[in-house]
């Protein structure tokens, strides 16, 4: 710890979270309980004879596909070292190929944490019909998606705000549950020596926040003002007011100069009696008056000679009481904007010096009371929010995370399956594969190349060319390696989504990434039901109806005639009355908002059977897509919908 305006100031060191994720996959569905009381309630299987179909929950039904045994992904294992902030350039994991024997290969209970949970959204008794390969290109802006608001050079400062608020509230709603998995963590483990919170923090920053960079910026920050109250330091590194966490004067580089831009200090004598117009930072102490000075001294130095601002947050012991809610009671107040006006060497003994800066207050900021500030803060109740780890108990190659910063209210419980449920009596047939034993060339010898019309849909680095009626990855009996680039949707998500809870549309999905246009994002998962059975459902609000159109030739125009299996027309047996079910067994992608100007498109992908009655829906970017984006697509509404002019599903 350099310098000395922080008494006992936290320290961050790079705690190691075990990361392990919440489940293994294994043969047998895991149930994901936050409360085991509601375990038993929510998962009875669907009776196979009266609707003709079965699921795998017992898993000894024949064309069942179950139990495929996967290893905790790699990147949640001890010791990984992250590597989000290249997260898009990750080699996919390839955890959940096609070359297992046809089934489930995994599925958890997902149940809710609380008694008081709600239905995920008014339930509205008209039939939602999505549609791979049969959206509606209406070219059009509107949506019915709530609007972003539109930013004005007048109401940039309050959307900024907001917006950092948003994030401080959502931090404290996740950090509350990492923290509390930290303890137990340790508590199983009996080790008393780690920090909690440390764990804690590199978990958030690993695994949900947005911002992976150590970003240090000068002056005053966009959406946060003096008087702030923040309930640790990991909050004021949320933020930027000051990023490090071992240090109480953070700095910037500048050319070969370092400039100091934050200091955490304790609240002087001064400060108590409201006055922070000055504030003394004691540094590093010296063996001689002329010794070269370092580190954070110099970046102070250099900031005062410059006369660069430097931000100053107050740290604030508070006394314990009943609403107390950050560790230790310590709190941290944004004091404002201050220069650097004086520095001296002192000499304390014989031979020792210390390093003294004299910081004033620039004028015209608004004067505050840090002990009522802080008062405040203590009595404020505690915000309202769920956060669930992973809503998939391991399922998917990166955790699901859902966050509810609206309510206290945890999503529905359904059955959390990764792969598409077949029906019971349904035999899957592998399909013939290539030959490609290097990997696959768009050539005529490679077989898979050829059933696409001649070229492999993908570009080296797994990104569609566009929307086609159907699209043939490479399968289980292809000669080719898993890296073949014309596998793509079977590897699963490399991205880090996460359900959140919207003000107005019950759950949504939004990226924690940013997803370069063309990327494979998702598979809708669910149960395979025929059209007539699904009518009978009592929800259909999950419903994803394939209404695989592949032969409407003013859609496809040409491109129906570049794949060879689609050329000739319908062929016997194939059925267009396939509905995927995600209401009591999916994933995430089940709530994914729709949007007629969505940025995500449906793409029927077939890989581990041949049957075009039942591809695989696989949603990929339709646009890039920035981090913290809401996930949408068009649903392709149209049995009671209500439209706008331009085609569009209305909600009401
Ligand atoms: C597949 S679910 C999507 C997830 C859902 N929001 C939830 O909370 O479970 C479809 C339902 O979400 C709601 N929904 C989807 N898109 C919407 C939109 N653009 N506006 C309003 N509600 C929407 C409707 O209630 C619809 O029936």
């Amino acid at each position: 710890m350099e310098g000395g305006s922080v008494p006992g100031a936290e320290t961050m060191t790079c705690g190691r979270s075990d990361g392990k994720h919440a489940s293994e996959r294994g043969a047998n569905p895991q149930v994901f309980q936050l409360n085991p009381a509601m375990g038993k309630e929510n998962s009875p299987p669907r009776d196979s004879k009266s609707i003709g179909f079965g699921t795998c929950g017992g898993g000894a039904a024949t064309g069942c596909r179950k139990g495929r045994k996967a290893l905790v992904p790699w990147r949640f294992q001890i010791g990984y070292k992250r590597t989000w902030s290249s997260s898009q350039g990750l080699s996919p994991i390839i955890n959940n190929g096609s070359d297992g024997p046809p089934g489930t290969r995994g599925s958890s209970k997902f149940e809710d944490g609380s008694r008081q949970c709600a239905p995920a959204t008014a339930r509205k008794r008209s039939r939602v019909q999505f549609s791979a390969a049969a959206q509606v290109q209406t070219g059009s802006a509107s949506s019915s998606v709530p609007k972003e608001k539109k930013i004005t050079p007048k109401n940039r400062v309050s959307i900024t705000r907001e917006s950092v608020m948003a994030s401080l509230h959502e931090f404290r709603v996740i950090y509350k549950t990492l923290l509390e998995e930290e303890k137990n963590k340790r508590r199983e483990q009996e080790d008393g020596t780690a920090h909690d919170d440390l764990g804690a923090f590199q978990v958030f920053r690993e695994r949900f926040c947005v911002e992976h960079g150590d970003k240090r910026y000068e002056g005053s920050l966009p959406g946060v003002q003096v008087g702030d109250v923040f309930d640790s330091n990991k909050e004021l590194f949320l933020v930027g007011l000051h990023r490090s966490q071992e240090s109480c004067v953070d700095y910037i580089k500048k050319g070969r100069a370092c400039l100091a831009v934050s200091i955490v200090s304790y609240v002087q004598h001064s400060a108590l009696n409201h006055n922070l117009d000055f504030l003394l930072h004691v540094g590093s102490t010296a063996a001689t008056a002329d010794q070269k000075m370092e580190g954070t001294d110099m970046a102070l130095k250099r900031s005062m000679d410059n006369k660069t601002q430097v931000r100053v947050i107050y740290r604030s012991m508070a006394h314990l009481g009943e609403h107390s809610r950050s560790e230790g009671d310590t709190y941290y107040v944004y004091g404002g904007l201050y220069l650097v006006e004086k520095f001296c060497r002192e000499k304390i003994t014989e031979d020792q010096f210390v390093n003294t800066f004299h910081l004033r207050r620039m004028p015209g900021q608004p004067h505050i009371n840090i002990q009522e500030l802080v008062k405040k803060r203590m009595a404020e109740p505690p915000s309202n929010g769920t956060f669930v780890v992973d809503i998939s108990a391991g399922l998917e190659n990166i955790p699901i995370s859902a966050i509810n910063s609206v309510s206290n209210e945890y999503p529905m419980p359904f059955s959390y399956i990764s792969h598409m449920q077949y029906p019971i009596n349904y035999q899957l047939e592998p399909p013939s594969g290539c030959d490609c034993v290097g990997g696959c060339l768009n050539s005529p010898k490679c077989a898979c190349a050829v059933k696409n019309g001649g070229k492999i849909p993908f570009s080296k680095n797994g990104r569609t060319f566009g929307e086609k009626p159907l699209v043939y990855e490479c399968g289980p009996s292809c000669k080719c390696p898993p890296t073949c680039h014309n596998r793509v949707s079977q590897r699963g998500i490399k991205f880090r989504l996460q359900v959140f809870k919207t003000k107005s549309m019950g759950w949504g999905v939004r990226t924690l990434d940013f997803i370069p246009n063309g990327s494979f994002v998702c598979e809708y998962t669910g149960e395979l039901v025929k059209d007539e059975d699904a009518e009978k459902t009592e929800n259909d609000e999950y419903l994803f109806n394939i209404g695989h159109n592949y032969y409407n030739v003013s859609r496809w125009d040409n491109l129906l005639k570049t794949i060879p299996s689609l050329r000739s027309g319908p062929q016997e047996g194939e059925v267009n009355d396939i509905a995927v079910d995600a209401l009591k067994s999916g994933n995430f992608a089940r709530f994914i908002n729709h949007s007629c100007s969505g940025n995500l498109f449906s793409q029927n992908v077939l890989y581990d059977h041949d049957n075009k009655s039942m591809p695989h829906i696989a949603l990929f970017a339709d646009v890039d897509i920035p981090p913290l984006q809401p996930l949408s697509y068009d649903y392709n509404y149209t049995i009671d919908g209500v439209r706008d002019p331009q085609g569009c599903a209305i909600y009401r």
